[in-house]
């Protein structure tokens, strides 16, 4: 064994002793952004080269700090998106989510689909749509100021800006001049129980920023409201998808009844095959007032 990966087995040992839940992974992660390369390279590190920054790294996330705020950057599909405090770290579960609406909306017969992402964060969604369905027009609502200014990072950064409309706005009222033209309707709100603040790790309990993570004792708050903001918003047809926690799929369908106006409800399920999302959509004959509560 060399000496770079002698270290790094003695950081994943600190890591797991931490409770970190993916030590060997965080402890090579930390060690390639540490040298500036891949994590396949790290045996071409010379001993010489060791640099002693991979020691505070390690110990910053011992003390359960994001490996993204350490690192400064999270993958999202095929982003590499800039995070660090104030902005929610986007999840690969988000991912199947984005990869249904990107499917969804390639298969619209509509040649430049309108976009909403309600509470963007870093842009992850809204920028890889805008990335991988290249005539769509994505409008990225965030009510946070320090989250939306890393999402205008991203943005900028991303070459799409000029098919991104960033809008600090709450998300239950935002775009009014778009109601009833949207062709899909995409959020990963927050949905964490606050009866459950003890079971959350401390990554994201101290780490992701309040508003992105709680709605209400049961979690569903901001999905309720959701509901009318798709009723007012999406138009006869489009889409909606909205991403939820582990255990609530079984109570969210119920929020979007075929009364209202949707159809075809599906949960769907990240790669861990638990429920995660809801897809659905407007019918194109319902013939209840947009807007109404
Ligand atoms: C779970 S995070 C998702 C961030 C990003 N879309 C992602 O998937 O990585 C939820 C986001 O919604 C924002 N948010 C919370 N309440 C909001 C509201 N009323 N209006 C707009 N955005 C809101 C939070 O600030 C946070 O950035």
């Amino acid at each position: 064994m060399n000496f770079l990966l002698d270290e790094v087995a003695r950081a994943t040992q600190r890591l797991a002793e931490a409770g970190v839940p993916s030590p060997r992974a965080d402890a090579e992660e930390l060690a390639a952004f540490v040298h500036g390369v891949r994590r396949g390279e790290l045996h071409n590190v010379a001993d010489a080269d060791f640099d002693a920054l991979y020691w505070e790294c390690v110990a910053r996330r011992a003390a359960r700090e994001p490996l993204q705020h350490i690192t400064g950057h999270a993958y999202f599909r095929y982003l590499e998106l800039r995070v660090g405090p104030g902005v929610f770290v986007p999840r690969p579960e988000t991912e199947i989510m984005v990869g249904w609406a990107i499917d969804t909306l390639r298969a619209m017969d509509v040649a430049d689909p309108l976009v909403v992402d309600l509470g963007t964060g870093s842009g992850a969604i809204a920028i890889s749509i805008a990335q991988e369905v290249p005539r769509s027009r994505v409008y990225a609502v965030e009510s946070d100021p320090e989250a939306l200014a890393w999402a205008k990072l991203n943005l900028d950064a991303s070459g799409h800006g000029d098919r991104v409309t960033a809008h600090l706005a709450d998300m239950r009222t935002a775009l009014p001049e778009l109601a009833g033209r949207v062709d899909l309707l995409i959020s990963n709100p927050p949905y964490v129980p606050t009866d459950d603040a003890a079971l959350i790790p401390p990554e994201v309990r101290n780490h992701d920023p309040a508003p992105a993570l709680w709605s209400g004792r049961d979690g569903l708050g901001m999905i309720r409201e959701l509901e009318q903001v798709g009723r007012r918003l999406v138009r006869p047809g489009g889409a909606m998808a909205v991403e939820h926690g582990d255990g609530q799929g079984i109570d969210i369908p119920h929020l979007f009844p075929e009364e209202l106006g949707w159809c075809d409800v599906r949960n769907r399920k990240d790669l861990a095959h638990r429920d995660r999302f809801v897809v659905m959509r407007r019918a194109d004959d319902w013939s209840g007032k947009l807007g109404e509560g």
